[in-house]
């Protein structure tokens, strides 16, 4: 099955080997779950969906699950509170369960903010890992800036989603940080080869084993 997404080629075989330029990627057997994470502007939807090419699995877009109340907030320049987003992401761990069940790979694309956001998604799948997409302010905003066709609008919202944000913890969990100065396919790169080498290790993604990818 040939796949194109966002300037990235892959080539994926129908047991989830994927070749990326000379090297394959191999997906364990039951396929990962994957959420790109990170505050708005930073790349999750189109990082997203161009790793999930890659990987030959199935990309959600979280903001696609918002209700209405949520998106006329956001389009009024309000945040998002921890009782709107909930019931989001109690959808979002329906997908990602259903997805662990039946043993398909998925990419989720979510801003995952909070510890206990991204706590509440791992009840989808315990072993769910994140991409961080990590930027500077500026960086941020001059990328939303060019974004014309979105609903989330204005530095203030971005400040609050700033404010808001708890980086992921090496430690503890399973956590991918990169730099989003990198082009679109060097972060997909990145993350392909970190997962051919924690499955060659049959360490795939454990706690702890954080690997700060530079941006290449
Ligand atoms: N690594 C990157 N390099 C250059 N442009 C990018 C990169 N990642 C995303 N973009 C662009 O930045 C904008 C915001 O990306 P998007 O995926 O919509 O972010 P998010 O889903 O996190 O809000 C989009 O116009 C997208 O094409
Ligand atoms: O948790 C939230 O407050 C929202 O879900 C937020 O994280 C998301 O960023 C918006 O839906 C805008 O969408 P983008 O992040 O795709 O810009």
């Amino acid at each position: 099955m040939q796949q194109q997404a966002e300037g990235v080629s892959s080539t994926a075989s129908a047991q989830g080997s994927v070749a990326l330029d000379d090297e394959s990627v191999t997906l364990p057997e039951g396929g990962v779950r994957l959420v790109v994470m990170g505050v708005s502007g930073c790349g999750k939807s189109h990082v997203g969906q161009a790793l999930a090419a890659c990987l030959g699995a199935q990309f959600i877009d979280g903001d696609d699950y918002h209700g209405e109340a949520n998106v006329a907030k956001m389009a009024r320049g309000i945040p998002l509170n921890d009782e709107d987003r909930h019931g989001w992401l109690a959808r979002l761990v329906e997908l990602i369960d259903e997805a662990r069940r039946e043993g398909r790979s998925l990419v989720l694309a979510c801003s995952s903010l909070k510890r206990r956001y991204r706590d509440q998604l791992r009840g989808g799948d315990a072993a769910l890992g994140f991409v961080f997409l990590e930027g500077t302010r500026e960086l941020l905003l001059e990328r939303l800036e060019a974004r014309t066709d979105h609903f989330f609008k204005g530095a203030a919202m971005l400040d609050d989603q700033l404010a808001t944000l708890e980086v992921p913890e090496r430690e503890t969990e399973r956590v991918y940080t990169l730099d989003i100065s990198a082009t679109p396919q060097a972060l997909v790169e990145q993350v392909c080869q970190q997962l051919t080498a924690q499955h060659a290790s049959s360490k795939a993604l454990t706690p702890g084993a954080d690997s700060r990818l530079s941006a290449g």
